[in-house]
């Protein structure tokens, strides 16, 4: 009966430009109410709220919300990083938090690969130029760099990170990569995947870098100007994780300075960057708006996913995939 089902907090609806059935999906088992809706009467809200339902950073769950929140059993979270989450805190107030692990690896290895191939090939400047009505020939800056049989260095081969490995076995891609545990020798030889126990190696032999590992205090900052030295003037960085593996500043310097020849963004930090940030205007950096599970399939699992563990929580059965403290 639907005055029996339990009440969830959602980040807003139009803004993440959520097509009606993917609302109908959380509307199966909640009733939901907007962020911006909330606000406008916490105090009449509040009590009733038994779980909140965030993507990415939006809406944070923050001390001021969360105490606002007296019911609430759940943060449950689209996406696997949760680096914007203070699990600790939302955990010591008896709140389980929850992600989407598995499912949305495939969506982002596709992104990785697709910027990947977009920065090699140029593909986007070639799209300026085919529709530009001034267009009289192709100009040598559209020369691109070769895919097929370069060095990949992935660095994080977790569930996104070996599915972009498979992906580029199918390019013939020599694949090195680092992680802070070294896979199952059959792992490996399935992908045809060689260990860099040492990050520098990796560095310096790959064509292509692909950033695939969770924000934490120790990957913050993991490339910055001693790294981004390691690598080939012709190699390019990709990254798929957070904005702030990667030190901005540095970048920028590489990039301006042919230390590298390029970069493919899908995460930035802050996200959207400032209008007047160096990277948007920068001719060899390709920006795209954090978008690696945005397909509707990925978007409609995700959803799935996160409604499941907040039912779960809800009934107080255990939760499918709960982030628990290390
Ligand atoms: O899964 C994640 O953490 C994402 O960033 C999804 O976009």
């Amino acid at each position: 009966m639907a005055e029996d089902k339990p009440w969830a907090l959602i980040s807003e609806v139009s803004e993440q430009g959520f097509i009606e059935e993917i609302t109908d999906i959380i509307k199966q088992h909640f009733h939901i109410i907007c962020l911006r809706d909330f606000l406008q009467n916490p105090q009449q809200h509040g009590p009733k709220i038994q779980a909140i339902l965030m993507w990415n950073t939006y809406p944070a769950a923050e001390p001021s919300l969360l105490s606002s929140l007296p019911s609430l059993k759940v943060v449950a979270n689209g996406g696997v990083g949760i680096d914007h989450l203070d699990v600790p805190y939302i955990t010591s107030l008896g709140v389980k938090v929850a992600n989407t692990p598995g499912v949305v690896s495939d969506a982002t290895a596709d992104m990785a690969m697709g910027l990947l191939l977009a920065s090699a090939r140029k593909i986007v400047e070639g799209h300026q130029i085919a529709v530009d009505p001034k267009t009289t020939s192709i100009p040598q800056s559209l020369m691109g760099v070769e895919v097929t049989g370069s060095t990949l260095g992935i660095i994080g081969l977790g569930h996104i990170g070996y599915k972009i490995a498979q992906r580029s076995k199918g390019f013939d891609m020599k694949i090195l990569y680092h992680n802070r545990h070294r896979r199952s020798v059959e792992d490996e030889q399935s992908v045809g995947a060689s260990y860099c126990e040492n990050m520098d190696d990796l560095l310096r032999e790959s064509d292509f870098v692909v950033l695939v590992v969770n924000l934490s205090p120790e990957t913050k900052g993991l490339i910055s100007h001693r790294e981004l030295s390691l690598m080939k003037p012709t190699a390019t960085l990709i990254n798929v994780s957070r904005g702030l593996v990667v030190d901005q500043d540095a970048l920028v310097k590489a990039l301006r300075s042919g230390e590298i020849r390029a970069a493919a963004l899908d995460v930035t930090h802050p996200e959207p960057l400032p209008r007047d940030h160096p990277l948007l205007s920068l001719p060899n950096v390709l920006i795209t708006p954090h978008v690696g599970t945005y397909t509707y399939a990925t978007t409609r699992r995700m959803v799935q996913c996160m409604v499941d563990n907040a039912v779960a929580a809800v009934n107080g059965l255990p939760v499918p995939n709960e982030v628990k403290l290390k």
